[in-house]
């Protein structure tokens, strides 16, 4: 057996976006953390999606680990590769989209891929190369302020430029109206004169379906979740994917519901905020971490209470623009970052240890730290709770059942989703 992609993706919940998006559109999907030693069992699984945590790592970091997983895909036969990253095009000047991007398509002796961050339906749009979320451009949607890679820049031409030494690109969305075969023509062009990244335009559903069709036999493509929607339906029509029924189906889910974020982004301080307005939640400084342990144990206390009286619990270090830069300012924000990070990570193994059996954690980096923390290997992927985000199911943690967990991007979901995910939880 093998399988028809192989994805490597730069954070967790990158990862259970993409993998969402396959298995909505049909494909039996399992996503693992880190590069696994040894060959799974593949009896029934169409892709496998590699979690990485490399978004914000050195780049010669992220291109040695993307590297390994590449590796461990082609052993499996995957037919395609897919390079995930972030649908707001997360990175800096040193990377590591383009280093990562060169590296693989070295790797694959390719002489070309796409980049399609896209992702529609939710707000993720790209014209003459300029991402926007929603109405604004990429630098005046939030993103501006990241705490660990803002987006100053929407021009993503501009962007990748200054990350990579390989000529970059544009399929401008003229063209791609044109459908998939002019768009598969301008490809080619581009390649004979020695483009090496297409930065591809996208208004909506219909241009990733275009996009698909024109792409889909290239060794490597790279981008957001979008794409991954639509690529099934062309591995389909070229014979490499058969039709399957409930390729989401997960076990009944068991043990007390924890909400764990760490993301800054708006929609989730929006989460925060809906969670706060129903019930209460415990908020983390990471000064008073700094200070020692008595800060974390009283989040302990508090969210042990609250799971005994049967209700959901939040634990939350997100916080407005303005109470990151303190925090930065004071502890520098790698050692912010690391601290939240590591506190939620422990919260979450000692919580699960005590019988939480459904877990939401929100921000990329924040559920990176978490699995970690948890010791998970394996994620099945189920159904959708908002769009990029699905449930999943572990059974590395023991206990009563599988671990459910949700891994949320910062940026996704409705403003209910910290306490709807748990009501849509079969
Ligand atoms: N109050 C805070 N002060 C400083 N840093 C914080 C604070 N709260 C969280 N952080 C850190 O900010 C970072 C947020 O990144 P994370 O990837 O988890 O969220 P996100 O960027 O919103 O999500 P995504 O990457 O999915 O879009 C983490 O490293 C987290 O530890
Ligand atoms: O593509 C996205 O926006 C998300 O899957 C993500 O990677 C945010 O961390």
């Amino acid at each position: 057996m093998s399988i028809v992609l192989g994805a490597i993706a730069d954070d967790f919940t990158g990862a259970t976006d993409l993998a969402n998006n396959l298995v909505r559109s049909g494909m039996r999907c399992v996503q693992v953390i880190g590069v696994p030693e040894g060959k799974p069992d593949l009896s029934d699984v169409d892709a496998i999606v590699v979690a990485l945590k490399s978004r914000s790592c050195p780049a010669g970091q992220a291109v040695s680990e993307s590297l390994a997983a590449l590796a461990w895909l082609q052993g499996l036969g995957a037919r395609q590769i897919f390079f995930k990253y972030c649908s707001t095009f997360d990175s800096t000047d040193r990377g590591n989209i383009g280093p990562v991007s060169d590296a693989l398509l070295d790797a694959l002796n390719a002489s070309q891929t796409v980049m399609v961050p896209a992702f529609p339906v939710n707000g993720r749009t790209v014209y003459q190369g300029h991402l926007f979320v929603g109405d604004r451009l990429l630098n005046d949607s939030g993103m501006q302020d990241h705490p660990l890679n803002p987006m100053k820049d929407a021009d993503l031409v501009r962007v990748l430029a200054r990350q990579t030494t390989g000529n970059v690109g544009l399929l401008s969305w003229p063209v791609l109206r044109q459908g998939s075969e002019a768009a598969g023509e301008r490809l080619k062009a581009l390649e004979s004169d020695g483009v090496r990244h297409v930065i591809c335009d996208t208004l909506d559903e219909s241009d990733l379906t275009t996009l698909a069709s024109a792409v889909a036999d290239k060794p490597l493509v790279t981008g957001g979740s979008g794409l991954g929607q639509e690529l099934p339906a062309e591995y389909r029509s070229r014979g490499w994917l058969a039709d399957v029924s409930e390729a989401g189906r997960l076990e009944p889910a068991v043990g007390g519901a924890l909400v764990l974020s760490g993301s800054c982004s708006r929609a989730t301080l929006g989460q925060v905020a809906d969670f706060l307005g129903k019930g209460e939640g415990f908020a983390l400084d990471p000064l008073k971490l700094a200070e020692g342990d008595d800060h974390l144990e009283a989040a302990l206390a508090f969210a042990r209470e609250r799971l005994r009286e049967g209700a959901p619990v939040l634990v939350y270090a997100s916080s407005d623009p303005d109470q990151v830069r303190q925090a930065q300012a004071t502890l520098g924000a790698e050692r912010a970052g690391e601290l939240v990070e590591s506190v939620l990570g422990h919260l979450a193994v000692t919580l699960v240890n005590d019988g939480v059996g459904r877990l939401v954690v929100a921000g990329g980096e924040t559920s990176g730290a978490v699995v970690s923390a948890l010791g998970i290997r394996t994620l099945r992927i189920g159904d959708q709770i908002d769009p990029g985000v699905p449930w999943t199911q572990t059974a590395d943690v023991g206990g009563a059942g599988p671990l459910s967990l949700a891994l949320k991007s910062g940026n996704f979901g409705r403003p209910d989703f910290f306490t709807r995910a748990f009501e849509v939880l079969p």
